[in-house]
């Protein structure tokens, strides 16, 4: 592993990571003979640098925010030949960097990549999009929606900021899932299908989460459970958890499942509004290569 692309957001974030660059390739180029930065300038550019550098290149390094590694990942995941992907986190949450055990001051992180700890990791997929972190509809989206750049500012805090303000709006829609483990006809009010365990930068969802068990984590809130369910996001999960006793929060586990919502919903994919139901998801086992921190 020797030829490394840096793919860089220099925006991203309050760019710190930016402001780190020169220091950050002196100490990868300790490692790798050859390092290259190609810096993005607006959305799309991301994933014309992988299509253009995936077969020359041992690894590709997404340097940025959640926004940037998503559209890098949708650009390598469905090649044939893929380099290894690794990140050095820019952005407001990073959340599949903190999965991975990656440091989030970016000098650190470089230095973790330097390692070369190898994992083969799960992504999820649907309508030929790729997540690395999650897939959800209802009250998450909602959130995602009302999300501005001002207000991504604030940092993750932000994210709860605008939950805590969605939360009691409530807003119920029909929904009916089908998949070999479990099936679900009902009202709800927010879906979360999980890959990695951080979501808007806590560990809050899925914390036992396995990248690389080729199952997605599935959690249907019901209406009547907002209030318990806020209670439990902010105890900030224990080891049984999710309780499959309680009646009012599903949780089951899958590899491939069909969505369907009355009205229809909008679709949150790694912090991104990208499409709507109805969704076929499922997940390709140990699809990315990728290098890991201390996990
Ligand atoms: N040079 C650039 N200037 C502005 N936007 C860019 C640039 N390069 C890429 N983008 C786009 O900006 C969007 C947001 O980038 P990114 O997620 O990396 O940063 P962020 O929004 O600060 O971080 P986070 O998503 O964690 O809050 C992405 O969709 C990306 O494609």
């Amino acid at each position: 592993m020797n030829t490394v692309a840096i793919i860089l957001n220099p925006n991203a974030g309050n760019k710190k990571l930016m402001n780190q660059m020169e220091e950050i390739e002196t100490e990868l180029k300790e490692t790798f003979s050859n390092v290259k930065i190609y810096q993005t300038k607006q959305e799309g550019d991301g994933a014309k640098y992988v299509e253009k550098l995936a077969s020359s290149v041992d690894l590709i390094i997404g340097a940025g925010g959640d926004g940037t590694i998503f559209e890098l990942v949708n650009a390598l995941a469905p090649l044939q030949e893929r380099p290894a992907f690794a990140i050095l986190p820019g952005g407001t949450c990073n959340d599949f960097s903190r999965t991975i055990g990656i440091n989030q001051e970016p000098l650190l992180a470089a230095k973790q990549i330097k390692e070369k700890k190898i994992k083969q990791i799960d992504i999820g997929t649907f309508n030929h999009q790729y997540f690395l972190n999650f897939w959800g509809i209802g009250l998450i989206s909602k959130v995602s929606e009302q999300m501005d750049k001002n207000s991504k500012k604030l940092g993750k805090m932000s994210y709860y900021i605008q939950a805590s303000k969605l939360i009691f709006q409530n807003e119920v829609f029909h929904l009916k899932i089908e998949s070999d483990d479990s099936t679900y006809d009902d009202d709800a009010v927010m879906v979360v299908i999980g890959n990695g365990s951080f979501l808007g930068g806590v560990q809050s969802f899925f914390p036992q989460a396995n990248i690389q068990d080729g199952l997605l984590d599935v959690l249907i809130i019901k209406q009547a459970s907002m209030q318990n369910f806020w209670t439990w996001l902010q105890s900030q999960v224990n080891d049984d958890y999710p309780d499959k006793k309680n009646e009012e929060i599903v949780y089951f586990r899958t590899n491939s499942l069909k969505i369907e919502a009355q009205p229809i919903q909008k679709i949150d994919c790694d912090g991104e509004l990208i499409d709507e139901t109805p969704s076929t998801i499922s997940i390709l086992p140990q699809h990315l290569t990728m290098l890991v921190g201390d996990v």
